[in-house]
């Protein structure tokens, strides 16, 4: 088979740097286009020398309908908007899309389902082996332990980071929702602050820490009558999460139409 050819949107950002940098690394895939927002000052850029490798002449432009003319698949790190924007162009032109935006309402993930019954979407809040892991230990341990054990998901990011609680955090507390069989919508306790009352019982915690350069940090902790559980992951560096996405990419390369998790990519959807 020809090498993957894959679109990096938010080419200029973070995970954008990565994502050229993974797909530089890796056997089966290619750079194809780098998209990055219009008005960006970083358009016409070259896409290898913002990721810190030689030129590579693909040069950073807004125009996804023209860079997917002849592409695979696009790497989406973006914000919800782009990403709402985008799904409907891959699906037109019957692309693989990965993404691994957070912050997204309902509305948006609704939009995102809504073309999977025609277009290959794999999305999740995080891309290492390790959370996803993580994901399923935390689902189990919910399931043994009864309400007298309060669940609390704890995250901290860096500064820059824009949205909270983050996408793995939720992910978490959706594992040990689905773990205890409730909704975790009609049981999430979030952003406590004041004269909050007692803690409700059966609710699920979240808590945020912003600073610094943190890659990406979980936990989540099973505080029951005197003692306590804590299962935790920890991101060293974000290629981590670049790499993940490349495996769930060429993972997808030809799958049938369908919204895919990383725990499908990985093997990990039945434990
Ligand atoms: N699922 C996972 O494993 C992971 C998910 N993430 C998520 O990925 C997202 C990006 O993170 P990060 O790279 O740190 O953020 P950055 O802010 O560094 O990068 C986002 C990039 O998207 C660009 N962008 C904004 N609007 C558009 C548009 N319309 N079209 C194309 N590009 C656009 C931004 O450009 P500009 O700055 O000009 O606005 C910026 O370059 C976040 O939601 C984060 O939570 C991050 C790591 C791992
Ligand atoms: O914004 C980030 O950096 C990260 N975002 C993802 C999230 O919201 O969980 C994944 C990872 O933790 C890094």
């Amino acid at each position: 088979m020809s090498d993957m050819r894959l679109i990096v949107a938010g080419a200029g950002g973070r995970m954008g740097r990565a994502l050229a940098r993974a797909i530089a690394d890796t056997e089966g895939a290619v750079l194809a286009g780098a998209l990055e927002a219009p008005g960006s000052e970083l358009l016409g850029k070259d896409a290898g020398v913002l990721a810190g490798l030689p030129a590579n002449g693909i040069k950073l432009s807004a125009d996804l309908w023209a860079m997917s003319k002849d592409a695979d698949g696009i790497l989406d790190f973006t914000v919800p908007a782009a990403t709402i924007a985008n799904v409907a162009i891959a699906a037109e032109r019957g692309i693989v899309h990965i993404i691994g935006t957070t912050g997204l309402s309902a509305s948006d993930n609704a939009v995102i389902k809504s073309v999977t019954n025609r277009a290959v979407v794999v999305q999740s809040g995080n891309m290492s082996l390790g959370v996803n892991l993580l994901a399923a230990v935390v689902k189990r341990v919910a399931k043994a332990l009864d309400e007298s054990f309060d669940i609390e998901v704890v995250e901290t990011h860096h500064r820059m980071k824009i949205d909270a609680p983050s996408g793995t955090a939720l992910m978490l507390g959706q594992a040990a929702a689905a773990g205890r069989g409730i909704s975790l919508d009609e049981h999430s306790d979030r952003g406590r602050d004041g004269i909050t009352g007692a803690r409700k019982p059966g609710d699920i915690g979240f808590a945020s820490l912003r600073g610094g350069t943190v890659a990406g940090e979980h936990s989540v902790t099973f505080l029951g009558p005197f003692e306590r559980l804590t299962l935790s992951h920890l991101a060293e560096d974000r290629m981590l999460f670049a790499h993940g996405a490349l495996k769930a990419a060429l993972w997808a390369h030809g799958k049938k139409p369908g919204h895919y998790s990383m725990a499908d990519v990985l093997g990990l959807a039945d434990i």
